[in-house]
């Protein structure tokens, strides 16, 4: 349902908590399902996207039971995971399915997995054709490389595969897979990605060997269960961030907040581009560090953005754009093939939310560039059902001096959902 947003002025202040990283929520439940012993998630994300992999993990037959932001896994070892009997639905999660589709290739059975209409469009073969190589089999129902498939696994080969597209997922997946196969598989990275895996594996007692570009695991290692306490979204923290970077007058302490560097591409441009931004490392849980990140109303210059930054800023290239509007000069968002492969296509989707809004933007085939700064006229745009554009254009309407309507913003659940009630903590005057 489409809904009206417009924020009448008044100071953007306070402090937010945001909710725990998805990414970190994922992993933390699919390696305490594989582990021996009963992990204790504390902070995880309860979204649409963290929700498909519980449910899968149970369908698998994994003891998991709830009680607000606490998680607790039951694992008995990556032996006791059973062929589900009914079809595992991913919804709209690509991390859930690609990395997924890495353990259960070493597994001895079928398991049929499935998605929304967003997911069944997005690529596979990134992750089907090095897990082909090691020895499974996917039997895709409609396309090739696309959900629905039926995955076939089986006892493994180890491979060495260099990424042919920056993606933690794909590295994920192989690692996964690696980790339930005799010898040693490396993956070769060409620009850092984020390293939650690793991270996640040495904290139930795994190794992982990184030698530069080089990520190697060796099979078959036992895991132990673990507590885990999950820092706050660096790309949940990124909205606020924007808002406050680009709101006069604002003022934000993001508290408990993951600050890992494969996630701080956002934070490290805006620095470049001089905004007033303070990053605190405060503790680390297990080997991600946790922090405070302070930032005020900024005006910026345009930078250059690195094709070695990116993955550590993919999902907040939106709102990169969006900051850039608000930005005296042109700047050019380059390297950003990848986000054409999201929920939806990021770079189609933000020129189009940016240029109803009455903003100077437009597109390559990898690139967006913005000409600022454009007072945001207010407009109707579409989320496309993606969640982080969704939110885009929400942060988006609070610069606009007209009301912005928003098609769909149910998907906010798919990452963010109590992102309406942190907003409203540090924004007293919003309209819905
Ligand atoms: O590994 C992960 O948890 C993720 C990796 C990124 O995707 P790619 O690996 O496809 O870049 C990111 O966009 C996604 O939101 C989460
Ligand atoms: C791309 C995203 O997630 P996923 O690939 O897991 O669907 C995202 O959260 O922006």
């Amino acid at each position: 349902m489409a809904e009206q947003f417009h924020y009448k002025g008044g100071l953007i202040n306070g402090k937010v908590k945001v909710p725990g990283d998805k990414s970190i929520s994922h992993r933390a439940v699919m390696l305490a399902s594989i582990a021996d012993g009963e992990t204790v998630i504390d902070r995880f994300l309860h979204s649409e996207d963290c929700r498909r992999t519980i449910e899968a993990f149970k369908s698998l037959g994994v003891h998991i039971s709830e009680n607000g932001e606490q998680v607790k896994v039951l694992g008995k070892g990556v032996n006791s995971l059973r062929q589900p009997n009914t079809t595992l639905d991913m919804g709209n999660s690509g991390t859930t399915t690609r990395l997924l589709i890495g353990l259960l290739s070493a597994l001895p059975f079928n398991t049929h997995l499935n998605g929304d209409e967003s997911l069944i469009n997005r690529p596979m073969g990134r992750v089907l054709n090095p897990l082909t190589e090691m020895g499974a089999q996917f039997f895709p129902m409609k396309d090739e490389n696309k959900l629905p498939l039926q995955v076939k696994g089986g006892q493994l080969q180890p491979i060495t595969y260099r990424l042919p597209v920056d993606s933690a997922q794909v590295k994920s997946s192989i690692l996964l897979a690696g980790l339930l196969t005799n010898g040693t598989t490396t993956v070769i990275e060409n620009n850092p990605t984020r390293d939650h895996t690793e991270k996640m594996l040495s904290a139930f007692g795994g190794s992982v060997e990184v030698d530069g570009q080089h990520i190697k695991v060796s099979g078959k290692q036992s895991l132990k269960s673990t507590n885990i306490t999950v820092p706050g979204d660096q790309s949940s923290a990124a909205f606020w961030i924007a808002v406050a970077v680009i709101t006069p007058g604002s003022h934000l302490i993001l508290e408990e907040v993951g600050v890992n560097s494969t996630r701080m591409g956002l934070v490290n441009v805006l620095k470049r581009m001089g905004a007033n931004i303070n990053v605190s490392v405060e503790r680390y849980i297990g080997d991600e560090p946790v922090g405070t990140i302070e930032v005020a109303y900024s005006e910026l210059i345009p930078t250059t953005i690195t094709e070695q930054e990116i993955p550590s800023m993919v999902d907040e290239i939106p709102l990169l754009a969006l900051i850039a509007t608000q930005t005296k000069g042109e700047m050019k968002i380059n390297h950003i093939k990848e986000l054409r492969y999201k929920e939806t296509d990021r770079i189609e989707a933000t020129v189009s939310i940016l240029q109803n809004l009455g903003a100077t933007v437009f597109s390559s085939e990898d690139q967006i560039v913005v000409k600022g700064p454009t007072q945001l006229k207010g407009g109707s745009v579409q989320s496309e059902n993606d969640h982080r554009m969704a939110m885009m254009a929400v942060i988006a309407s609070i610069i606009s001096d007209e009301p912005v309507t928003i098609d769909e913003t149910d998907c906010i659940n798919v990452s963010y959902p109590t992102f309406f009630e942190d907003m409203r903590l540090i924004m007293k005057e919003i309209e819905l």
